[in-house]
């Protein structure tokens, strides 16, 4: 593990935790390398809460070990005052303004109250920081609440669920944020059911479900699973059409009334044309021929299938 203290902000071994006779987090291995914005992935119960508990310090792990910024994973006192969070929504007086939060916030946690005006210009609420707490909405509130994870100038970010319920706005506005925080060199974890949220943000990938790991690793070699597909159909033709190709020795399905052809290592644009000049001179017109890539998104639902745990 001591190879990796420069490299990943954490680094963890078979961490476990069991509630009674339930396991909850089972097992899991994963790094998050320093300076990186790291996607936690899974449904709804999957366990990224309590992982990132058990990172803060919060819940104590039945099992495992590991570093988070050098520091024994057993001994959070030694590292939390490099670490910052939004862990299950913020907690602040909604009779209190978002200026005044974060200035609550200074003094209980002794940080220096200079700070607060740059984190709300930073997180987009210069100009609504003397605004009650209780009149923002919840995007506002989510980002009063990064503001907040930022007090101190941490070395790591921990984010459970930041664009949760926040609409698609405020969810840009969210993204954005997240990518403004890691410019500064400063490691970024965050949690969310779905990829497509922070496909664009992350740079490094964690994939869980029912408390297992499925996938670690950087966001480009998340594990392709089916093969890429060409679709086609030809208006009241497709299964004569579907017959000649599989005839022609073309690996194809039927669905839907079209056909789906396995691309495999031929360059597709070639396979389109092939098809095409295979169905004309048969006498067939092809009415739809369409490369149907997988998005990452995708590729996380194989991994995890789609149902929620909770
Ligand atoms: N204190 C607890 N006692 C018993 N079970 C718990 C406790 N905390 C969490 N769990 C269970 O652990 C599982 C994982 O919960 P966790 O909140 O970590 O998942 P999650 O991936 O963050 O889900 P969500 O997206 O819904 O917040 C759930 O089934 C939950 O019910």
């Amino acid at each position: 593990m001591s190879n990796s203290r420069h490299t990943d902000a954490v680094a963890v071994t078979g961490l476990t935790k069991r509630y009674g006779r339930r396991t909850v987090v089972d097992d899991i291995s994963l790094r998050i390398p320093r300076g990186s914005v790291t996607g936690l992935i899974g449904p709804n119960g999957a366990g990224k809460t309590t992982i990132m508990s058990m990172l803060l310090g919060l819940v104590r792990p039945s099992a495992g070990h590991g570093e988070v910024l050098g520091h024994d994973l057993h001994h959070p006192k030694a590292y939390l005052g490099q670490v910052g969070a939004l862990i299950e929504g913020p907690a602040f007086h909604s009779s209190m303004s978002g200026r005044a939060n974060l200035r609550n916030l200074c003094r209980l946690g002794r940080h220096d109250a200079a700070q607060v005006d740059e984190l709300l210009d930073l997180v987009g609420l210069g100009e609504r920081g003397e605004d009650l707490y209780g009149a923002y909405s919840l995007g506002m509130k989510q980002r009063l609440g990064i503001a907040a994870a930022l007090l101190g100038d941490p070395e790591l970010v921990i984010l459970d669920e930041p664009t949760n319920g926040v609409d698609p706005q405020g969810m840009r506005d969210i993204r954005n944020l997240v990518r403004r925080i890691a410019e500064g060199g400063r490691t970024v974890l965050v949690s969310s059911h779905l990829l497509a949220e922070l496909e664009h943000v992350c740079d490094h990938l964690v994939v869980i479900d029912k408390g297992g790991l499925r996938y670690e690793g950087p966001m480009e070699e998340l594990p392709t699973g089916r093969p890429e597909v060409l679709r086609v159909s030809a208006n009241g033709s497709s299964e004569r059409l579907h017959a000649l190709l599989v005839a022609e020795g073309y690996t194809a399905t039927s669905a839907g009334g079209a056909s789906v052809v396995e691309i495999g290592e031929v360059d597709p644009t070639r396979l389109a044309a092939r098809i095409n000049e295979t169905a004309h001179a048969a006498g067939i017109t092809v009415t739809e021929l369409h490369h149907q890539r997988q998005t990452l998104e995708d590729r996380v639902l194989e991994l995890v299938g789609t149902g929620s745990q909770s």
